[in-house]
């Protein structure tokens, strides 16, 4: 018997089928199409993510050869933030998706901003306000779309982040789907109290949104319900936000463990244990998982918003290289980056400075930089985010780390992975298995339904594939470091 996980990202939709060792038996993936209906808007088609997700649930299931009756129980994970509204009789969205890097409510930040300062829900959600999360995303679309209002009045309008989407098809949809998410999702909202880990009914008033059209919140590995459909009879039993499933997927279970992400944007996340911990360095505060009726564990964020995607950019928009994996190629036929650093601050700039009215930079141009010096300062660009990231976070937890743990699809970038090494000055660790956020949604179903027994019988699973050790001199590093800052504050106060 196996178990199955939907990985519901930004680019694509994955389903992959696990064994008992963690191992890949089966893996099918669709990429659906990215929406840019205006400068700084990001869309996504609910229906189209819909039916890709069936699609690879099938495909995956065909190609192992097996029925959704070898599959013990199915977790959930998926891009957080993103923000479905659709209508619960006809099951027909009101709008497209607005993703997590979306920069159209940034004059609602302004004004929510005025009152208070940014920081002004902080302590109960650990959030600043910021375009990235759902709350102003919700509001906007119910001040925006026809009808949308007045139906959410009326109770025929649900709410759902991508999980408590696909969930509620998944059930059934029109036909009794469930509506709910999980703590870790529902801690990316801005409206549920991380202390209570309910809605809060003041920020609900404060935001002007109804409760009726919000899920129920559960924990992240639980037997929620039993699938109807594409998965008929297979428990669903475990939901986590991506970046919380890649930490689970990583067994970093213990406070003080931290895993660093690197898809189309870039998550850190630290494991605080139980523990509330705010940051004062522009980190977040975040749900880190719940396992069943255990307590829960908290962590500090690092959140990059454009890490990928600047080599999706250099594919789609420039034409640069054909396909991702050719950027290291051509970022290999410089030495350096000449001179040249590029601020992907294509939705303002996130952690740690939360500058909504940042865009993006190329600094330092001289008639001596060529693409190649282009494309390195583009990957370098990641790198130089996560060392701001991981500077404050040490600062926050007051902590050293001693190597750095990673994933995700840019990692198998090896001149990328030698350079964050060298400028974190820690080695860098990639584990034998990169697929640690469909791992660790299928970690939190398996114990749901006692697949696996413990924490430990996961650890078991984890393995070292590379390590990256630094080489760089540390005054090579510092110059580089003070260059990259320079052109971050070049990127500031773009958009008025
Ligand atoms: N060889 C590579 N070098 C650098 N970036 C890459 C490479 N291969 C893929 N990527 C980037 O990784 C991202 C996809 O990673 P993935 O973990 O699948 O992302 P997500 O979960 O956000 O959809 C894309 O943005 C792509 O441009
Ligand atoms: O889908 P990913 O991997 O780009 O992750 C997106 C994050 O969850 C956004 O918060």
């Amino acid at each position: 018997m196996y178990i199955g996980s939907i990985d519901q990202g930004t680019t694509s939709t994955r389903f992959i089928i696990f064994d008992k060792q963690g191992q890949i038996i089966s893996l099918a993936q669709k990429e659906h199409a990215q929406l840019y209906p205006q400068p700084g808007w990001v869309e996504h088609n609910p229906d189209e993510i819909w039916c890709n997700t069936k699609e690879v649930i099938q495909k995956a299931l065909k190609q192992a050869n097996l029925t959704p009756k070898d599959l013990v129980a199915v977790g959930i994970t998926n891009q957080r933030e993103t923000t479905v509204m659709w209508n619960r009789y006809t099951g027909k969205p009101y709008y497209n998706a607005l993703v997590w890097q979306d920069t159209r409510t940034s004059a609602l930040v302004t004004e929510l901003s005025a009152e208070a300062g940014p920081d002004r829900f902080r302590e109960q959600t650990g959030l600043p306000l910021a375009t990235y999360f759902s709350s102003l995303k919700i509001k906007w679309l119910l001040k925006n779309v026809a009808t949308l209002e007045k139906d959410a009045l009326k109770g025929e309008v649900l709410f759902g982040t991508m999980d408590t989407y696909l969930l509620w098809h998944l059930t059934g949809g029109m036909k009794g789907g469930l509506h709910l998410t999980d703590v870790t999702n529902a801690s990316r909202t801005q409206l549920m109290d991380l202390r209570t880990l309910q809605w809060d009914e003041g920020l609900l008033e404060t935001f002007g949104i109804p409760r009726s059209i919000l899920p129920k919140i559960r924990s992240s590995s639980e037997v929620y319900a039993t699938a109807k459909g594409v998965l008929e009879g297979v428990p669903l039993a475990g939901i986590l936000g991506d970046q919380q499933a890649a930490l689970v997927g990583q067994t970093c279970f213990r406070p003080g463990e931290a895993k660093n992400t690197y898809g189309t944007g870039c998550f850190m996340l630290l494991n605080t244990g139980d523990s509330l911990t705010q940051s004062t360095h522009g980190l977040v505060t975040t749900v880190a998982y719940q396992l069943g009726n255990q307590p829960v564990q908290y962590a500090l964020e690092g959140s990059v918003a454009i890490a990928g995607a600047l080599v999706q950019w250099l594919r789609d928009n420039l034409g640069l290289i054909e396909k991702s994996s050719d950027i290291e190629t051509l970022a290999r036929t410089v030495e350096d980056n000449g001179g040249c650093y590029f601020v992907p601050a294509f939705s303002g700039l996130y952690a740690p400075y939360w500058r909504s009215d940042a865009r993006g930079v190329v600094a330092g141009l001289t008639r001596f930089v060529t693409k190649g010096h282009l494309g390195r300062a583009a990957l370098e660009a990641t790198a130089f985010q996560t060392l701001e990231i991981l500077e404050a976070m040490e600062k926050d937890a007051g902590v050293r780390l001693s190597e750095l743990r990673v994933d995700g699809g840019m990692t198998v970038n090896e001149l990328l992975m030698q350079f964050q090494s060298d400028l974190l000055n820690v080695p860098v660790v990639r584990p034998t298995m990169i697929e640690t956020t469909a791992l660790g949604a299928a970690y939190a179903a398996g114990l749901a339904v006692g697949y696996w027994k413990d924490l430990d019988d996961l650890r078991q699973n984890w393995g070292i594939e590379k390590t990256w050790k630094p080489q760089m001199p540390r005054a090579k590093r510092n110059a580089m470091y003070r260059s990259w800052r320079k052109a971050v504050r070049r990127s500031f106060g773009w958009e008025e």
